[in-house]
């Protein structure tokens, strides 16, 4: 008999319990999804899955008297780099707060390098206490209206993957316009992906838009930031994703419409998308979208289905997310259902305490990830910014990722804007490829007085983008960058006050996630010292300035990118 039926053996006994099982949890008020009631009994697991529920006996026991057992949490939509930690330092982070499972498009790391980004990944989330699955990015680059360092990721670099166990399918398809228009390059990855899941990235789609985008195939959403939105999406057949990340916060207005208007929760699910460490630190990760939920008016069984058993089914993650004999036996022990505190969680059948963390899969990196800052020598006049009676400004919306196109006049010199505290300068410097491209926009509501913040985290072409209230800071902060080859930095009146370098890739950081946590903490507040509100994340707001598949007003390497009108502005006014 082979080793896994000799298993299947074993836990049938333990089961039936004519054997003792390797661990019961006892007198446990476990949270039954499938009948969305709460059983009070014993948990019996053998071999690191869930034997039985009922009366056991095991050869380890624990007392878990008045205590809740749920289903591991799973975040549905994530990117694992915009935590800026290696898959293994962001298990470490987020299983504490019991999320087990995540799905993530690494379109960020394959924006810069491709497959040798995407075996990365792979190759590192093979091995730790987390279960990690993979869509294949189906947007790189997001549009053509920007440089990024790889090209293309075609169906050509997917078809390998297509049967790699933790590849679920095709992820968030952001182009919604080429979709609409029937581009082949996007229809051919759609097709392939027909028979897998194909993920949606569609902000404000509406009407027949919608019905085609969804006609197209695809099957989630994780953009809407109304309920209303969310509501159209859903009854076109389209799974909501509910995030709430560091920057895109949209649980609340989702949530109170989903509870005033009594909508079956069956095809919604929770995300985070992109989360720092520092939130997930302080709130924790899926388990802040269930406390909030409940907090809202939600019944808690309800919102841990959501962001359990739903993403489960939703995505075919066979024997996961549900208590049941044969679901693999990865737990959460909460105190109590209204405050979601977890006290201990378990990934198949071990609490996590028994698990090492520190990097023994001996993950060797390709060199070529990180060696990834090339940009030409950067002059002040390549930031000028021309004005003219009106310009197009970028406003940030706080708490939001999605930018207002506003169209006001600047300050200037006569000829040339000047940033003052309103106007801050932006620039976005092509780093791949020596091209020398450089654009420069206004942007409002930053507020950075003498000085700048800049980084390469820039989604999801990940040039190097800077925003600043003086020419020589914004260059002393560009330098910075090519010299720790990536990262974060803040600068103020010629002087580096603070980086935190992100080697890889300039995308992620070969340190602990606590040091990571605690240097980019002293950026931010760096940051807010330089006049940046405080309803303003500095980073990941600048980090999404130049995402041109998020409304309204982005910048790329190529210029001022109007998002609704999917066009780049070409603007030399009379
Ligand atoms: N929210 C998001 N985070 C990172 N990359 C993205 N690309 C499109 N949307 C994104
Ligand atoms: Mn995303």
């Amino acid at each position: 008999m082979n080793i896994m039926s000799q298993i299947l053996q074993k836990n049938i006994a333990a089961s039936a319990g004519f054997e003792k099982a390797d661990l019961v949890l006892k007198n446990a008020k476990i949270i039954n999804l499938f009948s969305e009631e709460i059983l009070v009994g014993d948990l019996a697991i053998a071999n690191g899955f869930i034997v039985g529920i009922g009366q056991y006996d095991g050869l380890n026991e624990v007392d878990c008297s008045g205590k809740f057992i749920s289903p591991g949490f799973i975040d549905a939509h994530m990117h694992i780099e915009s935590t800026m930690v290696t898959p293994l330092e962001l298990a470490k982070a987020i299983l504490p707060s019991g999320t087990t499972t995540i799905i993530a498009d690494p379109h960020e790391i394959v924006n810069m390098a491709g497959t040798i980004g995407l075996d990365y990944l792979l190759n590192t989330t093979e091995n730790i206490p987390l279960n990690v699955y993979i869509m294949l990015p189906s947007s790189v680059p997001a549009t053509e209206f920007e440089t990024n360092g790889s090209g293309a990721f075609l169906v050509n670099d997917m078809t390998p993957y297509l049967n790699h166990p933790r590849i679920l399918g095709l992820g968030e398809v952001m182009c919604f316009p080429n979709v609409l228009a029937g581009d082949p390059v996007i229809l051919e990855k759609l097709t392939l992906c027909r028979d897998k899941i194909c993920d949606g990235h569609a902000p404000g789609l509406s009407g027949k838009a919608l019905q085609a985008y969804a006609c197209a195939g695809i099957e989630s959403d994780h953009e809407s930031t109304s309920f209303e939105e969310a509501y159209e999406k859903s009854a076109a057949g389209i799974r909501i994703l509910i995030r709430e990340g560091s920057a895109a916060k949209n649980l609340r207005a989702i949530v109170t419409g989903l509870l005033d208007s009594g909508l079956p929760l069956d095809r919604f699910l929770f995300c985070t998308d992109d989360k720092h460490l520092e939130d997930i630190h302080r709130d924790g990760h899926i388990r802040w979208n269930i406390k909030m939920a409940i907090e809202l008016g939600m019944d808690p069984i309800k919102a841990i289905k959501i962001a359990t058993l739903n993403a489960a089914q939703a995505y075919g993650l066979k024997r996961l997310g549900a208590i049941a004999p044969g679901y693999r036996a990865d737990l959460v022990i909460l105190s109590d259902l209204q405050s979601m505190t977890v006290e201990s969680v378990y990934k198949d059948g071990k609490p996590l305490e028994q698990y090492r963390f520190d990097n023994t899969t001996g993950d060797t990196i390709d060199p070529r990830l990180l060696n990834s800052v090339h940009i030409h020598e950067l002059s002040p006049a390549k930031l000028k910014l021309p004005v003219y009676k009106k310009n197009h400004v970028i406003e940030l919306i706080p708490n939001q990722i999605e930018t207002n196109h506003l169209f006001e006049s600047l300050p200037s010199d006569e000829s040339n804007f000047v940033p003052n505290e309103t106007y801050t300068k932006l620039c976005v410097i092509e780093r791949h490829r020596n091209t020398g491209n450089v654009r420069v926009a206004a942007i409002k509501g930053f507020g950075i007085k003498k000085g700048a913040i800049a980084t390469t985290v820039a989604h999801d072409s990940h040039n190097i983008i800077v925003a600043g209230d003086n020419d020589a800071d914004i260059l002393l902060a560009v330098d910075c960058l090519s010299e720790i080859n990536g990262g974060y930095v803040v600068v103020s009146e010629h002087a580096v006050l603070g980086s935190v370098p992100l080697p890889i890739a300039g995308l992620m950081s070969l340190d602990s996630g606590e040091t990571v946590q605690k240097k980019i903490a002293s950026l931010v507040a760096y940051a807010h010292d330089l006049g940046i509100p405080t309803g303003v994340d500095p980073f990941i707001t600048l980090s999404f300035m130049a995402l041109p598949v998020i409304p309204s007003l982005r910048l790329t390497d190529l210029g001022l990118f109007d998002v609704n009108a999917f066009a780049l502005i070409k603007y030399e006014p009379d």
